[in-house]
């Protein structure tokens, strides 16, 4: 057992270590916030890749309390060693024990979802314990895939195309002061579209599916969604028209083609759902999402839904509670709260003006920087930081 006091170490947005404390209340945070949870652990299967953060971590936790999910969460995560565990592990293991309390079948798996040892693995687990799959929820942000068929390893990059882009940006020095400051990115050059895209794009999505339908695993009616994001013209140039924007353009494709094939197949369907910007670990990284985001919050308050309301209407939509609604491209909208013209007016105005000196009057600072530090489990209200806690909290069993 390794009893210790964890302080936040961070290189801007990027912490070192987690606090298994935090992370835990973090998660059983959100189980509350689920409304009306459905009791018996009858519900159907349904297999979360990337579900130890963000959306994936909303779409396990809604679909176990609210759907009564039972099935496999997949994430790649890292055990404590010397320093604690990535904070997905400590939520990982605190979703686990949850949905047992509650009598769901849930297992977890931690491994690279690019693989096909890992479709193996899910296949074999589904096989033995489950029998078909009723939902696949794909959310997954990485920065590398390696192609299972020639071995070739892809780099994903956040990169305008065509012209170089400015953007405002947001930062906290040593000392936790807010600093805007603006960036250059130079625009995308040699394959790095193609490489984004191999990585983000709908690949590994498709042959998820296509080793699950090999194994006939796939129940009728089965249906799948993943993650997709459109955003504001303030981060297009980087979002949305840059190179991880074409590759939500070829998930979104994919999504179209595997809605074809699945239909035929088990009268299934395949969607993306387009969720509105969230703190995560992946959208921090991206120049310009920090101060969108913060400045979003100044201008909508608690009304910036958080990503387990927006995942248990998706879970009510999937289910049938709610009738399933999409866009004129077949995506489930989940982000039209954020898009509206005041929202975006009044967010473009803070932008507009936001410097150093005038960021803090602007966006909702305190927010988000709490908000980054929850993502590592620091900054959670009802927990004491000078506590020792026990950081080598196991992997949950996967044979339990
Ligand atoms: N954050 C946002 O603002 C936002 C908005 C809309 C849509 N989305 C989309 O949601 C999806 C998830 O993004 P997020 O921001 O929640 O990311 P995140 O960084 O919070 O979580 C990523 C998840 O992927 C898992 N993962 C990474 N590499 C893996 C691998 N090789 N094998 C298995 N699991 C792996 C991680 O363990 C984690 O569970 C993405 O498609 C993203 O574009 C994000």
């Amino acid at each position: 057992m390794s009893q210790r006091v964890i302080a936040p170490l961070n290189r801007g947005f990027l912490f070192l270590d987690s606090h298994p404390a935090g992370c835990r209340k973090v998660v059983a945070d959100m189980w509350q916030a689920v409304p009306a949870r459905r009791s018996d652990g009858d519900g159907p299967v349904a297999l979360v890749i990337g579900s130890s953060a963000g959306y994936g971590l909303a779409a396990t936790i809604a679909g176990l309390a609210r759907a009564g999910i039972r099935g496999i969460g997949l994430c790649f995560e890292k055990a404590p060693g010397r320093r604690t565990g990535t904070a997905g592990w400590y939520r990982t293991a605190a979703t686990a024990d949850l949905a047992h309390e509650h009598g769901r079948d849930m297992l977890f798996l931690n491994g690279d979802a690019f693989s096909d040892a890992m479709k193996d693995e899910v296949a074999d687990l589904l096989k033995r314990r489950y029998g078909q799959l009723d939902y696949l929820i794909y959310s997954v942000a990485a920065p590398r895939r390696t192609d299972p068929d020639t071995g070739v390893t892809y780099s994903s990059v956040l990169k305008p195309i065509g012209e170089p882009c400015r953007t405002k940006t947001l930062n906290f020095d040593a000392s936790g002061t807010p600093e805007v400051t603006e960036v250059e990115t130079a625009p995308a050059a040699g394959d790095d579209i193609e490489q984004t895209t191999a990585v983000m794009g709908g690949t590994d999505w498709e042959r998820w599916i296509g080793h699950l339908s090999g194994r006939d695993l796939l129940a009728d009616g089965f249906t799948t969604a993943a993650l997709s994001y459109i955003g504001s013209p303030l981060t297009a140039d980087i979002y949305r028209q840059g190179t991880i924007g074409a590759a939500k353009a070829h998930l979104e494709a994919t999504a179209r083609t595997l809605n074809e094939r699945l239909e035929k197949l088990v009268g299934g369907r395949a969607l993306t759902s387009v969720n509105g910007a969230a703190v995560t670990q992946s959208s921090t990284a991206i120049p310009g999402i920090a101060l969108y985001i913060g400045l979003l919050r100044s201008v909508l308050g608690p009304g910036l839904v958080p990503p387990i309301d927006r995942l248990t209407d998706l879970w009510d939509q999937l289910t049938g509670i709610r009738p399933l609604t999409l866009d004129d491209d077949g995506r489930v909208r989940l982000d039209t709260w954020e898009l509206t013209p005041p929202v975006q007016k009044a967010v473009a105005d803070r932008w507009n003006s936001a410097a150093t000196s005038t960021i803090s009057d602007l966006a909702d600072l305190d927010w988000f920087h709490a908000e980054a530090q929850r993502l590592y489990g620091f900054a959670v209200p009802g927990i004491d930081y000078t506590a020792p806690v026990d950081t080598d909290v196991p992997w949950p069993d996967p044979a339990a």
